[in-house]
């Protein structure tokens, strides 16, 4: 199997001109310190989480700046009936991986599934495949996790936080590993107004809580969740900080890294602007906004949205890989990934250019013309659920009702509630990342490095950035066409009229209802038209004059 064969010959090597330095550095035949593509050069990598978001990102860079790379061993599991080949396969035709198959028509040989659900016993990988792992695997990047802020907290400990240990367990038994680099968030600490890059103390101890857990019932692990996560707002927080704290347990053995991005959002540069591909964090309330279904959210205004592209997720954790491989250091090293502290942009000026971008590129199909204002104000907040969400819904329904379709609007907005429910604690509220270790790495790469695995966010033009985003949003996740955009700026124009008819229709109502109810309504009706008529017949005899 080519597979194997290359372990045997690559095994713990780079399959170019690098040796091992005295303290475990590696350094090119001339002594200099090897860059990051040669370092990768012929490595076997093992990656989770793959299918995901960030995970597809980091194989299309691997396999793009570093095309030396040995092999990509994906951990992946078969899902709504496809085998993960099928799954792996069909990740690979995305238009992510365009630029790749350009360059490389056939990279998809450097990709090996390996069957894995991580919520089961040894990662549920095969002994044959262990032995294959153990035997070349130079550095993990762990990507997989749920991200779900609704999660069972059951659940979120066996992904985030066992399948963390028993991964850990797997790296300690391969013979050649190098990193072992852990994706974590930047609100694992969520509770802290100003965040080190430390590993604070757990908010309890993880195996307590595994073995207490493991007899407890759903229901009773359902009421005491919100107890047990205390001033955090959900348990992907809680189980990520535990996840942080298992890793950072082994860094005596095992040479770790630790990458906390802070809001991940479309590609800045890489491998084009603009590519997303869910509905996570921000996206999905853009898309709302865009559609029009949104119009309040609470958000701060004034407070930093730590937005960061997943390019410079993916370049930083390369480069953290890198670092961490050819350094070795002593104990796990964190990075802040975040832009607040360095180019900062507040939600206020997001909700501009988010709405700004859909007017000049609108969505298809939008249910109104896209007009979202966030509030920090509970109550204003309410008010305008009730007049923009409630009202305009019950009356599509009604609509729907009669002529005989499913009413659906409701629904809708229910989700839509309940997901920016969820969303509201971290636009409400800012966060002081301290980010020197990012800034120690950037400092450690060449120029050339610095260039082809770009994390320095000091160049990032934010209304470019959010004007990519909000395109990528209709092209990739909503699979919409740009040469569509005259049709839908027609649907707003038509959606304007019948806003304008049906404010004209409600306020001749309304002032009809009024005025046969009240004389002196009757007389400010008169005094403002007589007055109207004066003003004409001035302006006229006026333009006369000067003719
Ligand atoms: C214009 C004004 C803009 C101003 C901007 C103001 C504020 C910005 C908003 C948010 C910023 C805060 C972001 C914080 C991120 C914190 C950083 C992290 O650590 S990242 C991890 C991020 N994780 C998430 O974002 C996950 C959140 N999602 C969930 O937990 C769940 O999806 C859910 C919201 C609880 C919904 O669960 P449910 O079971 O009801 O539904 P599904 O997940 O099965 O999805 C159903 C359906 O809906 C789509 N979907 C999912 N999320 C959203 C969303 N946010 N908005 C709209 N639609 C969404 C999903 O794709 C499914 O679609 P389909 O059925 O077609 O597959
Ligand atoms: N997105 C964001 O804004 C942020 C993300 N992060 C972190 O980055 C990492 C990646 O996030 P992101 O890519 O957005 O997440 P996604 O939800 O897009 O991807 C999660 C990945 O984990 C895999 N996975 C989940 N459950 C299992 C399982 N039981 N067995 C095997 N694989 C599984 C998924 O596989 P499958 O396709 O089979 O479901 C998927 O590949 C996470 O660790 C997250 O905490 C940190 C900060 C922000």
């Amino acid at each position: 199997m080519c597979y194997l064969r290359s372990c045997i010959v690559k095994a713990g090597g780079t399959g170019r001109a690098t040796q091992m330095g005295k303290t475990g550095e590696e350094t090119g035949a001339d002594g200099s310190m090897v860059s990051i593509a040669d370092y990768y050069a012929g490595k076997n990598v093992l990656i989770t989480g793959a299918t995901g978001f960030m995970g597809k990102v980091l194989v299309e860079k691997l396999l793009r700046s570093c095309p030396e790379v040995q092999t990509l061993y994906l951990l992946v599991r078969p899902k709504a009936g496809q085998s993960m080949h099928e799954r792996v396969s069909d990740m690979m035709k995305c238009k992510l991986f365009d630029r790749v198959r350009e360059d490389n028509p056939d990279f998809h040989q450097k990709i090996v599934p390996i069957s894995s659900e991580l919520t089961q016993p040894a990662l549920a990988i095969s002994p044959e495949d262990v032995e294959r792992l153990t035997s070349c695997v130079n550095i993990i990047f762990h990507c997989a996790a749920t991200i779900r802020f609704d999660e069972p907290l059951k659940h979120a400990l066996q992904l985030n936080v066992m399948a963390t240990q028993q991964l850990l367990n797997l790296a300690q038994q391969m013979h050649h590993l190098q990193a072992f680099i852990h994706i974590s968030t930047a609100y694992a600490n969520c509770n802290r107004r100003h965040i080190d890059e430390i590993i604070y103390p757990p908010p309890v101890e993880p195996k307590k809580l595994i073995d207490s857990l493991e007899w407890m019932e759903d229901s009773i692990v359902r009421d005491i969740t919100p107890r047990l996560i205390g001033d955090r707002p959900n348990t992907y927080t809680y189980t990520k900080a535990l996840a942080e704290c298992v890793v950072q347990r082994e860094s005596s053995k095992l040479s770790i890294g630790i990458i906390r991005p802070s809001i991940v959002g479309a590609s800045w540069q890489e491998p084009f602007p603009g590519w997303i591909d869910n509905f996570n964090g921000p996206s999905g309330v853009f898309i709302a906004a865009g559609k029009g279904i949104l119009r309040t959210m609470r958000a701060n205004n004034d407070a930093v949205a730590d937005l960061i592209p997943v390019d410079v997720v993916i370049n930083l954790t390369l480069a953290a890989g890198w670092y961490t491989a050819v350094h070795r250091p002593k104990a796990a090293l964190v990075y802040n990934c975040t832009t607040g502290g360095i180019n900062p942009f507040h939600w206020g000026e997001i909700e501009h250019h988010v709405m700004s971008s859909f007017k000049r590129n609108p969505l298809e199909q939008a249910f109104r013309r896209p007009n979202a204002n966030i509030t920090s104000n509970y109550l204003m907040n309410q008010y305008w659920i009730l007049v923009s969400h409630k009202f305009p819904a019950l009356i599509y329904d009604l609509y729907l009702r009669l002529s005989g379709q499913k009413p659906q609007m409701m629904r809708i907005f229910n989700r839509l509630h309940k997901a920016i429910g969820l969303l509201e604690y971290f636009s409400s509220q800012d966060w002081e990342w301290n980010s020197e270790n990012m800034n120690m790495l950037m400092s450690h790469l060449s120029p050339e490095d610095r260039k082809t695995f770009n994390f320095d966010v000091r160049q990032l033009n934010w209304p470019e950035y959010i004007e990519n985003y909000c395109i990528g949003t209709k092209k990739y996740v909503l699979n919409e066409d740009m040469s569509d955009i005259p049709a839908a700026k027609q649907h707003l124009r038509k959606l304007r009229n019948i806003r304008y008819t049906f404010n004209t229709l409600l306020l001749v109502f309304i002032w009809r209802v009024f005025i046969a109810r009240s004389q002196m309504a009757r007389n400010i009706w008169y005094f403002v038209v007589s007055l109207c008529f004066k003003f004409l017949s001035y302006f006229r005899a006026s333009s006369t004059l000067t003719n």
